[in-house]
């Protein structure tokens, strides 16, 4: 096993309009309730649910940029819960690539200074090798080698969205937390990033979660699918039979799907 939660629960304060004096205290609602989930080595886990349902939370949990409320994360056998691994550390085996993603990349830097950043910093004794690897990790997303010379706001959405991708991958994490990578993208695109993202999972033996509000795209991009209902994991499923499904939520988005 690779990553597992354990009765993970994360709660936000929500502040109470006062009354009185004896009615000021705060109370808390949890965006994640209980949440147990497991990710296998070089599996693809879907993370379905609908908008709030606490999907991103989750994510931003295992990152360790929010404080789990109770519950533990463990990644093989290291608690990654307590704050104590440093961040380089986590990011380096677990990489976010989120839908806003190419809004992170820097307007002044060149792709190839964009890719360059992660390999000084995780690789700096391949600072030789760096330029190849450069040119290899644009190949494996699909970009031209001329991309290099670019900045961000020469680049189309897609092709940022890949850069992002290269940049997740340079770092050669062994997992990727992946929060709706192709929600902006048009429906051409999506398809052509979800098939890069298939190729170089099963070349690199990845890791993915998955999180995505669109069930038909997970049907064959993912090994399973965990649905997320109100901050719950209420179904994790293998098969695509209706049959099998135990809650109400997940039997009625599982109707939506085009046959
Ligand atoms: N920093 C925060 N402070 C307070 N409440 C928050 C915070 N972040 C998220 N929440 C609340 O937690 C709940 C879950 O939000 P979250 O973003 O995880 O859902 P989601 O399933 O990822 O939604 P979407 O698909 O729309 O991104 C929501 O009710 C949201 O308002």
């Amino acid at each position: 096993m690779m990553l597992e939660l354990k009765q993970v629960t994360k709660a936000y304060p929500v502040r109470r309009r006062r009354k009185g004096w004896f009615n000021k205290q705060d109370s808390e609602q949890a965006a994640v309730k209980q949440v147990s989930l497991e990710l296998q080595r070089g599996e693809c886990l879907g993370l379905v649910g609908e908008s709030g349902s606490g999907k991103s939370t989750l994510a931003q949990c295992i990152l360790g940029l929010e404080p789990l409320t109770s519950g533990e994360i463990w990644l093989d056998r290291q608690p990654i819960h307590t704050g104590k691994v440093k961040d380089v550390h986590l990011y380096k085996r677990i990489q976010l690539v989120a839908q806003d993603s190419s809004s992170s990349l820097h307007p002044r830097m060149t792709i190839r200074d964009i890719l360059m950043e992660p390999l000084r910093n995780y690789f700096p004794e391949r600072k030789a090798q760096a330029p190849d690897i450069c040119l290899s990790l644009l190949e494996a997303v699909g970009l031209e080698a001329g991309s290099l010379e670019k900045y961000p706001s020469q680049l189309s959405g897609g092709q940022k969205q890949r850069v992002c991708i290269a940049r997740a991958l340079a770092v050669e994490p062994e997992i990727i937390l992946f929060d709706e990578p192709v929600a902006s993208l048009d429906t051409a695109t999506q398809s052509s990033v979800l098939k890069l993202l298939k190729k170089v999972q099963v070349e690199r033996q990845l890791s993915y979660l998955f999180i995505t509000h669109d069930l038909q795209s997970t049907r064959t991009f993912c090994d399973r699918v965990a649905f997320m209902y109100q901050g719950e994991i209420v179904e994790v499923f293998k098969e695509w039979n209706e049959d099998l499904l135990q809650h109400e939520y997940t039997r009625t988005l599982f109707q939506t799907l085009v046959e």
